[in-house]
């Protein structure tokens, strides 16, 4: 069988360069390109890559995506910064390529999607909920593409299920104090030399709370999920949001 003709973009991140090695170790893959700041995307074209994937900046994803889209190159997102106007820009794009697969993963990390989908189930159970995430000093964005989804998903948990707004008499704080607010969860970041990626989700309700907590201690807890996003992304023609859709969780 034909292996699968894989590119890297951001080839020389932190996570790109633990993806690099994953992809040249997967047997069902062959690594055509590892591409770094300043390279030239015509390179995916030349060397026939089949997918990419996608771990740069920000500010570079949007590029990279129309490219990927307009030549019928699959992509596997992990970079952060998704805001609605960006995911209905790509959705534009992939309607002129209505067979290419696209999936944006807030998490590769199967403990940090689970983590997402507990907190989900939770969130309706309790009257209070806060998340706190944790990273390594030189993450560029805060809060984290992970916290951030988790916070949406427990809002529109809660607010499916008709809860109450949670409690908070706070009538002075300090800017930031009560952290960010994520559709009416609040959201906090810590950055700490020594950290990887972290997040606890705090629930409470009448005498109990729920803790849940999952941690990255190496990048190499992103790789089992790259790698199968990669195989899902190219038979799924469109956008896909989240790990979760390909893990086959009922
Ligand atoms: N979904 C997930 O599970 C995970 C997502 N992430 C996300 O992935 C992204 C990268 O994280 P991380 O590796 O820590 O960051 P790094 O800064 O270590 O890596 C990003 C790399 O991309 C390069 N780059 C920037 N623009 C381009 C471009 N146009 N083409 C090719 N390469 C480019 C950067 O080059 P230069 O240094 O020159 O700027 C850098 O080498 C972040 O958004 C992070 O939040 C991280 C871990 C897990
Ligand atoms: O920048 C990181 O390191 C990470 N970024 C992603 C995020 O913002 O959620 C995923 C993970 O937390 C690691």
């Amino acid at each position: 069988m034909s292996k699968l003709r894989v590119a890297v973009l951001g080839a020389k991140g932190r996570i790109g360069s633990e993806a690099v090695r994953a992809v040249e170790a997967a047997d069902d893959m062959e690594l055509v390109a590892a591409l770094g700041r300043g390279d030239t995307l015509e390179t995916l074209t030349e060397t026939g890559a089949q997918a990419v994937v996608e771990l740069t900046t920000p500010a570079s994803v949007m590029e990279n995506l129309e490219f990927c889209v307009g030549h019928g190159i699959h992509a596997v997102v992990g970079t952060t910064g998704w805001t609605d106007e960006r995911l209905a820009q790509l959705n534009t794009w992939l309607s002129g390529s209505p067979e290419t697969g696209v999936l944006i993963a807030p998490n590769f990390s199967i403990g940090a999607v689970l983590t997402m989908k507990f907190a989900e189930q939770a969130a309706r159970y309790f009257e209070s909920v806060e998340v706190i995430e944790l990273h390594h000093p030189n993450k560029a964005d805060a809060p984290s593409g992970t916290a951030t989804r988790t916070a949406q998903l427990i809002a529109a948990a809660r607010e499916k299920a008709g809860v109450a707004p949670q409690p908070d008499a706070t009538a002075t704080a300090l800017d930031g104090a009560r952290g960010a607010d994520v559709d009416g969860v609040p959201v906090h970041s810590v950055r700490l030399r020594g950290l990887l990626a972290h997040q606890e989700v705090l629930l409470g309700g009448e005498g109990e709370t729920l803790t849940l907590r999952h941690d990255s201690l190496h990048h190499s807890s992103f790789m089992p999920g790259i790698l199968l996003g990669t195989r899902r992304v190219v038979t799924t023609p469109g956008l896909t949001f989240g790990l979760e859709h390909f893990l086959d969780l009922n």
